[in-house]
């Protein structure tokens, strides 16, 4: 198999230099499509990855403020339900597996793991809503991300009472109000953020 990048260059109108016909070598064999899936869903588990850095303490609650939904909710909005499902599922097994990726450079079964669970959950559902358009416009930004904030509260609190026996009351009071301000300042950004880059996009 030959590869059809054959080059002539004229060098000071005088001389011209051929460069032989490129051979293929085994790396062109790797499909590239699947090569740039693989990358995004590495990407977006390592963005998240990062955003569990910023992570404040919340003063009776063994759940930090942080900043993986608006990484979690943007990795599923910009790569698409399959992809965003699947780099959630890659930061969740890594991460219990030992890579130091969840909140604060921790990693394993914390009681925190469940909303890590409903990152994959949340990663598909706002893909496919993003896939019906549902990162277009700021509004419908609010609407796509609030439902996944819900989808990564349904397994996160749940999962909460049952790792530390809390009744369901306290396990919203220390698991869902101290965050509800913080999620929604990442929800507004995201709602720039989105809309915005794809107006950038249609202006090129
Ligand atoms: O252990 C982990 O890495 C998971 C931490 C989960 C933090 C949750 S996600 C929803 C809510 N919003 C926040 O900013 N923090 C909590």
């Amino acid at each position: 198999m030959v590869n059809l990048r054959s080059s002539r260059f004229r060098l000071g109108g005088t001389v011209t230099l051929a460069l032989a016909p490129r051979r293929t070598v085994l790396a062109d064999f790797v499909p590239g499509a699947l090569v740039r899936d693989l990358t995004l869903v590495v990407a977006g588990a390592a963005l998240t990855g990062l955003a569990a850095q910023v992570a404040l303490p919340i003063p009776g609650s063994p759940v930090p403020l942080t900043g993986q939904t608006f990484a979690a909710l943007l990795v599923g909005a910009a790569l698409g339900w399959q992809r965003g499902a699947t780099s959630m599922l890659l930061y969740l097994i890594a991460g219990v597996a030992g890579v130091p990726w969840f909140q604060g450079g921790t990693s394993g079964a914390p009681v925190s793991l469940g909303y890590v669970v409903g990152f994959v959950f949340a990663g598909a559902l706002v893909g496919a809503l993003a896939g019906r358009g549902g990162d277009r416009t700021p509004l419908r930004v609010v609407g796509t991300m609030a439902l996944g904030n819900l989808a990564i509260y349904s397994v996160g609190v749940p999962w909460l009472m049952a790792a530390t026996g809390m009744s369901l009351s306290k396990a919203v009071a220390v698991g869902v109000l101290p965050f509800l301000l913080g999620d929604a300042l990442k929800i507004a950004l995201a709602a720039g953020v989105l809309p915005g880059t794809w107006a950038l996009l249609r202006r090129r």
